[in-house]
């Protein structure tokens, strides 16, 4: 990667996670840089959503999950006991696959979270659902009935709602499973848009088997195998000219 003027949320270092004596992610370094959008990318199993999850210590709540290595997050492993999952994962959010909104309002979706943590200033609240809502493009669809049920929205509507729900957590990184593939193209297009338009203020890292989204949304594409990351480089690079044998096979489709 270009390390020039680049500044870094995020740094793994010989990261490493078992399921008992299996190592499903292999000593993987990796710089995250600021305000961009990167994409994990490989064939299935080759460990990318084990890395993502690792990311804001979703793995400690996995049983016979063990994680070695370092995290750096703010200057500090937090790849350790004595860190608070509760506030970490504030900072780092994530989105599942399939939307996951909670059975109540879409109002609430947001502001019961929010409440959790001690926020119970109403007008706050407000804008806060507002500020999210415009973000994620949703505002002018669902301003008129944010108190009807979050199950009544679309999968992509729905989708937008939990990326919302995160930025009102006020997060620095966004992590993302496949936030698209159990939507249609048009949903798809909608919540990619809402991402470049997210990440001017925030850090996205992503799981995509979408090869053609990787390209058309991240800046950066790191390539998994076999728990092994195998490239890390510009989305541009990997695409066009990438640097090991192995990526370009599995870019072309000739990957056994
Ligand atoms: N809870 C678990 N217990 C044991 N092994 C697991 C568990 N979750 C994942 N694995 C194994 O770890 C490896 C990596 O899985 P992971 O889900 O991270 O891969 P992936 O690249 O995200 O796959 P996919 O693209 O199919 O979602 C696989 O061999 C998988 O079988």
């Amino acid at each position: 990667m270009d390390e020039t003027k680049t500044d870094y949320v995020l740094e793994t270092k010989d990261l490493s996670v078992f399921y008992g004596d299996f190592e499903a992610v292999k000593r993987v370094s990796m710089k995250i840089p600021q305000n961009k959008i990167i994409a994990l990318v490989g064939p299935s199993g080759c460990g990318k959503s084990t890395f993502l999850k690792s990311l804001n210590l979703m793995h400690d709540t996995a049983e016979g999950r063990s994680v070695t290595g370092e995290i750096m997050y703010q200057g500090i492993n937090i790849n350790q006991r004595a860190i608070n999952q509760y506030i970490l994962r504030k900072k780092i959010g994530m989105v599942f696959q399939k939307p996951n909104p909670f059975k109540m309002s879409i109002q609430k979706n947001i502001t019961f979270p929010l409440e959790r943590h001690g926020l119970h200033d109403k007008e706050k609240l407000q804008e806060i659902v507002q500020d999210v809502l415009i973000k994620v493009g949703l505002w002018e669809e669902v301003k008129d009935k944010l108190s009807e049920s979050a199950l009544s929205l679309s999968g992509g509507q729905q989708q937008r709602l939990c990326i919302a729900r995160v930025l009102a957590m006020e997060p620095d990184i966004i992590l993302m499973d496949e936030p698209t593939s159990a939507l249609d193209p048009i949903s798809t297009k909608t919540i990619e848009m809402t991402l470049d338009s997210l990440k001017s203020q925030y850090t996205i890292v992503m799981v995509t088997h979408n090869l053609a989204q990787a390209a058309r949304l991240s800046d950066y594409t790191a390539f998994f195998s076999y728990g092994e990351l195998i490239e890390y480089n510009p989305t541009s690079k990997v695409f066009t000219d990438p640097d090991k044998e192995l990526t370009n096979d599995y870019i072309t489709g000739d990957f056994g």
